[in-house]
């Protein structure tokens, strides 16, 4: 618990004085502002590191851990009744796998061979996402240039929920805005859970696999810096079996389990013996979160790709001729296996593409901009432009409004519908 008491000033802010390996929590409540300052010392928020005498603002439904391995001073204004400070952390831990890891890339370099591909799985809710972002930000901060995979359609930390992608870290993760999404690769999925469509998923981690390993021929660098993927809560069934096809896909070299002895010991057993399988255990400071809180930070991230973090972009609302695009909807709804055409499977059902004819029921979807120039071409597994939601739909004048991050026209036309809406109340 607090290595002192937190000691308060006039204006209302909050000293803590943390000793060496300790952390501060707290979270913000919707609707609420946290102010955090560095005073002295080092600290870091999930392997960012604090610039001293910067107010970092923090805001609704944030849950955050400010470490110092060294010790320091720092100060929160705002509702801080909530901060406590904790000395039992599994950061050492983490640390140590970083190490290792930079030992395995320096390996790599030395052989001139490929650095390692880290898998971190578990269940919901344990700091999969934190833990991957730590282990980039250490190996950023090293001068390497990872890649994070991001498999996890939920809550989507590449682009908005319902995608899954890859990005080069070139630099660590901003304090308060995370990493900074330059020229990602994103795919289509289009609903926030796996289980919708398994099929789609394993094709799509197939291809981000893929495209990995082109990236890893052409770029030394990346090759060597190996990538860190992020996957989904969903462990049981068809979810476990989604992490073995990850796991092989990429040809992992070590997978990180949170939390969860069953699916440490069913991976060990399932997975080659050369794939070095970890079980970590999770922070104490991660937060259970409802499904309320998944709706809203869901929404929050979507709203954040038009209107920008705190509202720093301004979208473009236009209308667009239905007979000026072409939407399709990935998969067939499912039908009786006697009912399917001679030859045809289920599963290729779950990948067929299935034009959608333009109608009310279009209002506040997600469309994906795909970047294919023709319904020929491969969609499934050829990436996105970007994102528009539909505002309107006037079924008169054929047309339907969009909110979109770009003025028109759109760059492309074919759309690929996701299950996910999109409410736009600004
Ligand atoms: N040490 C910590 N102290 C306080 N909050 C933390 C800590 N570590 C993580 N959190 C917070 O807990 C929440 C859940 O963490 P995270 O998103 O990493 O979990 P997850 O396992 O990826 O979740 P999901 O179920 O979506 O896959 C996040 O809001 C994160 O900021």
């Amino acid at each position: 618990m607090a290595t002192e008491e937190p000691s308060k000033d006039e204006k209302g802010g909050v000293k803590f004085d943390l000793e060496k390996e300790t952390e501060l929590r707290f979270e913000v409540d919707s609707g609420d502002k946290v102010q955090l300052e560095l005073l002295s010392g080092l600290a870091e928020i999930y392997g960012s590191e604090l610039n001293r005498n910067k107010k970092y603002t923090f805001e609704s439904g944030c849950k955050i851990a400010v470490f110092t391995w060294q010790g320091c001073s720092v100060q929160l204004t705002g509702k801080t009744e909530v901060a406590y400070v904790s000395r039992d952390t599994p950061m050492l831990l983490y640390l140590n796998t970083h190490a290792a890891l930079e030992q395995m890339r320096q390996q790599a370099e030395k052989e001139n061979e490929r650095g390692p591909r880290v898998m971190v799985c578990g269940p919901m809710d344990v700091g999969k996402s934190t833990l991957c972002r730590l282990l980039l930000n250490y190996a950023v901060r090293l001068g390497r240039r990872p890649t994070l995979v991001e498999l996890d359609v939920g809550q989507g930390n590449i682009a908005i929920p319902g995608t899954m992608g890859a990005l080069c870290i070139e630099r660590p993760a901003d304090v308060e805005e995370g990493f900074s999404v330059q020229a990602p690769l994103i795919y289509h999925f289009g609903s926030t859970t796996p289980g919708t469509n398994i099929k789609l998923y394993n094709k799509i981690t197939s291809r981000l696999a893929e495209v990995f390993n082109q990236r890893c021929d052409m770029n030394h660098k990346a090759c060597v810096s190996g990538c860190v993927i992020n996957t989904c809560g969903w462990v049981k069934g068809s979810g476990y079996q989604a992490l073995v096809h990850t796991a092989s896909a990429f040809e992992v070299d070590v997978v990180i389990v949170l939390d969860q002895e069953r699916l440490y010991n069913e991976l060990k057993r399932d997975l080659p013996f050369f794939v070095r399988t970890v079980l970590l255990p999770k922070s104490g400071g991660v937060v259970e979160r409802s499904k309320d809180y998944r709706r809203e930070s869901r929404d929050e991230k979507i709203r954040e790709y038009f209107y920008g973090f705190r509202g720093g972009f301004f979208p473009h609302a236009f209308d667009v001729r239905f007979a000026d695009v072409r939407i399709y909807k990935i998969g067939a709804p499912t039908i009786p296996d006697s009912c399917l055409p001679l030859g045809m499977s289920q599963e290729d059902n779950q990948l067929k593409l299935v034009p959608v004819t333009p109608g009310r029921d279009l209002v506040h979807h997600l469309l994906s901009v795909s970047t294919a120039d023709s319904p020929d071409e491969n969609i499934i597994e050829t990436s996105v432009a970007g994102f528009i939601v539909v505002t309107n739909v006037d079924t008169e004048h054929q047309v339907f409004t969009v909110l979109s991050p770009a003025p028109r026209p759109l760059p492309k036309n074919i759309l690929l519908i996701m299950d996910i809406r999109f409410m736009d109340l600004k």
